[in-house]
């Protein structure tokens, strides 16, 4: 029962505690971010003081850039409120802003207003970059009713990274996780149902490093069985993939004569595997299960590409037998991008020559996916990345030439229009051959792995299917 003489009003009663909580949770918040500020790197620390001045200066700087809504009718309760006839004051509506950061800079999301949507926003950007200090700004919307204003005050493709692999089975088969963009958002590009992939760039900046971190994510999967070969070299033992050689069940060198062999074998892999998908896997697509141990991923490395595909031109028999080669390679690699899709076959190919002899365009055109480190003229940008590259000239990797840019791609997807400019991280040849040596007992041949199946298969009909 209530005690009579206990004092009225429960909550003036509890004032102090009510008052000790907040104070409590007011210290707890600043120690938890004074301890986050600290612990941060200066990068990091700039950009938390970046978001502070952002939130703080946002009432101010909406209105000034036209990023405020008026509404003009009252509210009932201003209604209610008015006793004195004056008239009602609109009402100034600025959009609720949250502001978080990274080392790079800011992400803000807005709720949007009537009449302040990512038109206005957009509209808006370069005056928020100046507003506050970034390099450059970019609103997107994720949801209805908010944009995504992403602030970078550093340009993340001058500051180079590190990925250090970490041996574990990768989440997702055949994500292949690139780096991060010019807002410094991570880009990766899924290789599912792709066939092709081309890598180009001048020597030195980055073409191996980025070979080098699909195969350290995905060497721990049994799921992937990898091939190379590596024209810049003549034995296993040299060059970037001496490490790799024990997580391919093939490889070879410069010789065209072995890697026609090599070519071939696979084609034939793609063709047994085109006639027993049906059987072996009970659907058209490998893609429709996803690859396994017994039906792996196979990822075949063409490095040095040009070595393989390039001219020969003369008329003495070897010159001839050169060009026989050569022609036939690239006819081998094309059957594999055209038809290898569906049955689990994706081909890497990368040049430091960008000509139409290095990946012949017959097969650039068919590989959905192009990736382009620096380049010295326009034309071999268009040679690495189509046409279209110079309808964008703030993404043409011509304007990569400067060292800083070492590592800095430009990416096309057949599926997107545009390109994206990427900071792929350096992956250390002593990470990569401690992913090689732990994961060297996943390695198989795809080919065995189809065992006692191949002498019933119908190969002429597997080729008519597959076209
Ligand atoms: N992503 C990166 N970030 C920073 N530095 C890098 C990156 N990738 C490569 N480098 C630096 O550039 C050097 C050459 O890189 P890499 O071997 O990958 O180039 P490449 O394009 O494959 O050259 P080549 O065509 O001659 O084989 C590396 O040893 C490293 O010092």
């Amino acid at each position: 029962m209530k005690d009579p003489n206990a004092p009225a009003g429960g909550i003036v009663g509890n004032t102090p505690l009510v008052v000790v909580l907040v104070l409590a949770v007011i210290v707890g918040w600043t120690v938890w971010w004074v301890v986050r500020y600290l612990r941060a790197d200066t990068m990091t620390r700039q950009s938390i003081r970046q978001a502070v001045r952002v939130r703080w200066g946002w009432k101010r700087l909406a209105p000034m850039l036209k990023l405020s809504a008026t509404d003009k009718t009252p509210t009932a309760l201003a209604t209610l409120a008015n006793t004195n006839g004056k008239p009602i004051k609109p009402r100034i509506l600025i959009p609720a802003l949250k502001v978080t950061h990274d080392a790079y800079g800011v992400i803000a999301r807005a709720q949007c207003l009537p009449g302040v949507g990512l038109e206005q926003f957009q509209k808006a950007a370069p005056h928020l970059a100046d507003a506050w200090r970034c390099t450059r700004v970019a609103v997107t919307q994720d949801r209805p009713g908010q944009v995504v204003i992403r602030g970078v005050r550093l340009d993340p493709l001058k500051f180079p990274t590190k990925h250090r692999p970490t041996g574990d089975v990768p989440d997702e088969t055949a994500r292949w996780d690139l780096g991060v963009d010019e807002y410094a958002q991570p880009v990766s590009v899924n290789l599912t149902q792709v066939p092709g992939v081309t890598v180009a760039g001048l020597p030195g900046f980055g073409k191996t490093s980025l070979v080098n971190r699909l195969l350290s994510d995905w060497a721990p999967s049994s799921a992937v069985q990898f091939a190379c070969a590596d024209g810049k070299v003549s034995a296993a033992y040299e060059g970037d993939y001496a490490d790799w050689v024990q997580r391919m069940f093939a490889f070879v060198g410069d010789d065209l004569e072995e890697a026609n062999k090599l070519f071939g074998h696979l084609v034939e892999l793609r063709r047994a595997r085109s006639a027993s998908v049906r059987s072996v896997l009970g659907v058209k697509s490998m893609w429709d299960v996803g690859p396994s141990d017994r039906w792996p991923l196979v990822v075949l490395i063409i490095d040095k590409a040009h070595t393989y595909f390039r001219d020969h031109k003369g008329s003495d028999p070897k010159t001839k037998k050169l060009a026989a080669l050569a022609a036939e390679n690239a006819r081998l690699v094309e059957d594999l991008v055209k038809k290898g899709r569906s049955v689990g076959l994706l081909v890497i190919l990368t040049t430091q020559k960008s000509t139409g002899d290095a990946i012949p365009t017959f097969i650039r055109d068919v590989c959905p996916v192009g990736l382009s480190f620096a380049q010295k003229t326009a034309e071999a940008a268009v040679a690495a990345l189509g046409e279209e590259i110079r309808e964008w000239p703030d993404a043409n990797p011509i304007n990569l030439q400067d060292p800083t840019y070492v590592g800095v791609a430009s990416m096309n997807h057949q599926s997107q229009p545009g390109f994206t400019r990427i900071r792929t991280p350096y992956v250390a040849d002593a990470d990569a051959a401690r992913i090689a040596k732990q994961t060297a007992s996943l390695t198989a041949d795809p080919y065995a792995l189809l065992g006692p199946r191949l002498g019933d298969l119908d190969l002429a009909k597997a080729d008519t299917e597959a076209a």
